[in-house]
């Protein structure tokens, strides 16, 4: 039998290690983008202008992580390095964007009340110059950013601003989630000359990578024995069905939980399907958060669809045929935009297309996952 746990006694070494921004001293198969981000910055060690880059890779490949832990490592060597990071999710306005620079290089906590965009700018510009800082501004999840015109002002003001005044130098790191988005588009004339990014590519974990990644995180946080071998290849399965590496790093934290509520020293298989109900949300949470408006419209609608017909008690599903009607007729989505949207909720893995027989015959049906 095993041996019961005490109130206070834990199977966790570290639960730290599980929270959402937690940063690993180690990145392993990562070397490749730690050494291009790292080329990339290495400018602004000596004075000068980063290389403007864009991270991309799909949800959960590492990119905010990799920058954070580059940006304290480099800010950690000189202080005539400012790295400003953003999350355009929280911060969407340009006005909010340069908050966060002044406050970085004034050593604020909040940009004095009532200042207009370009005093703020004005404010944070001095400050730069007369220090003599290069500023390397880090917008994550840059899609969020409010629109065309908020884009434009913030990497204008931001690329230009040595224009204006002599000595400063800003750098960007713009970081996407959606390997599709092309950044430029949208962009000014401009704005696009100043901008020319290098790309730095975060590909998804192989099952292998993912399996080393937990071992490695499991090491660190949870105490020997607490997940077999045999667990951990189950919780590598589960979260290859939803490519996301968060998913299995959520699913440690809540299966541990799990054992140790039933004062239990090891994880069952029970525990991790119970935890995976409510894991496998991360994903979906994370990835819808990438899509556009039309592509949204689409994942919802098709959750609707699947709904109804189970609804009715039809269990075929629904047709590839029948959401393609109703995303022209509900939502104004002709047939090409279709046939891409539905490309793009297959490679996030939110739908799965499967071919099978049906009433009407062999047809293409269309199902959420999960
Ligand atoms: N190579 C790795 N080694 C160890 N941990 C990693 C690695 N890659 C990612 N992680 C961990 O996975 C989690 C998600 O990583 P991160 O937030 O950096 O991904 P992301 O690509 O920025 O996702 P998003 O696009 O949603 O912001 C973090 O807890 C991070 O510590």
């Amino acid at each position: 039998m095993n041996q019961l746990l005490q109130w206070d006694q834990t199977l966790f070494k570290d639960l730290q290690t599980f929270e959402s921004d937690y940063i690993p001293d180690r990145f392993l198969f990562r070397d490749e983008q730690i050494k291009e981000l790292s080329y990339n910055l290495r400018p602004a060690l000596t004075g000068c202008s980063p290389v403007n880059t864009v991270c991309r890779g799909l949800p959960g490949t590492g990119k905010t992580s990799c920058v954070r832990r580059l940006f304290s490592e480099a800010e950690g060597y000189t202080k005539r390095l400012a790295a400003v990071y953003v999350n355009c999710q929280i911060d969407r306005t340009p006005f909010s964007i340069f908050s966060k620079v002044y406050q970085k290089v004034s050593g604020v906590r909040a940009a004095p009340a009532g200042l207009s965009y370009n005093n703020l700018v004005s404010a944070a510009a001095k400050k730069i110059a007369e220090e003599k800082r290069v500023v390397l501004l880090c917008l994550d999840d840059v899609n969020y950013i409010q629109n065309r015109d908020a884009m434009n002002t913030t990497l204008f003001t931001a690329l230009r601003l040595h224009q204006e005044y002599e000595g400063v130098r800003v750098g960007i790191f713009a970081i996407v989630s959606d390997v599709h988005r092309d950044l430029s588009a949208g962009l000014n004339a401009g704005v696009l000359s100043s901008f020319r990014p290098a790309e730095v590519y975060f590909p998804p974990y192989s099952a292998e990578e993912m399996h080393d990644i937990y071992q490695a995180r499991i090491f660190q946080g949870v105490y020997p024995n607490v997940i077999s071998g045999d667990i951990l290849d189950y919780i590598v399965d589960l979260s290859m069905k939803t490519g996301d590496l968060r998913v299995g790093l959520d699913l440690i934290r809540r299966s541990v939980m799990s054992a140790e509520n039933d004062a239990r020293t090891s994880v069952t298989e029970g525990d991790v399907n119970q935890a995976f109900t409510f894991s496998k949300d991360v994903h979906v949470n994370e990835t819808l958060k990438t899509l556009k408006p039309g592509e949204r419209h689409l994942f919802d609608l098709i959750g609707e669809m699947n709904r109804e017909a189970a609804d009715r008690g039809n269990t075929d599903g629904v047709t590839s045929g029948q959401v393609q009607r109703r995303a022209k007729d509900e939502l104004n989505i002709g047939y090409t935009y279709f046939f891409e949207y539905i490309k793009k909720l297959e490679e996030l893995r939110l739908v799965d297309v499967v071919r099978r027989d049906g009433v009407h015959g062999r047809m293409s049906y269309v199902e959420v996952r999960g």
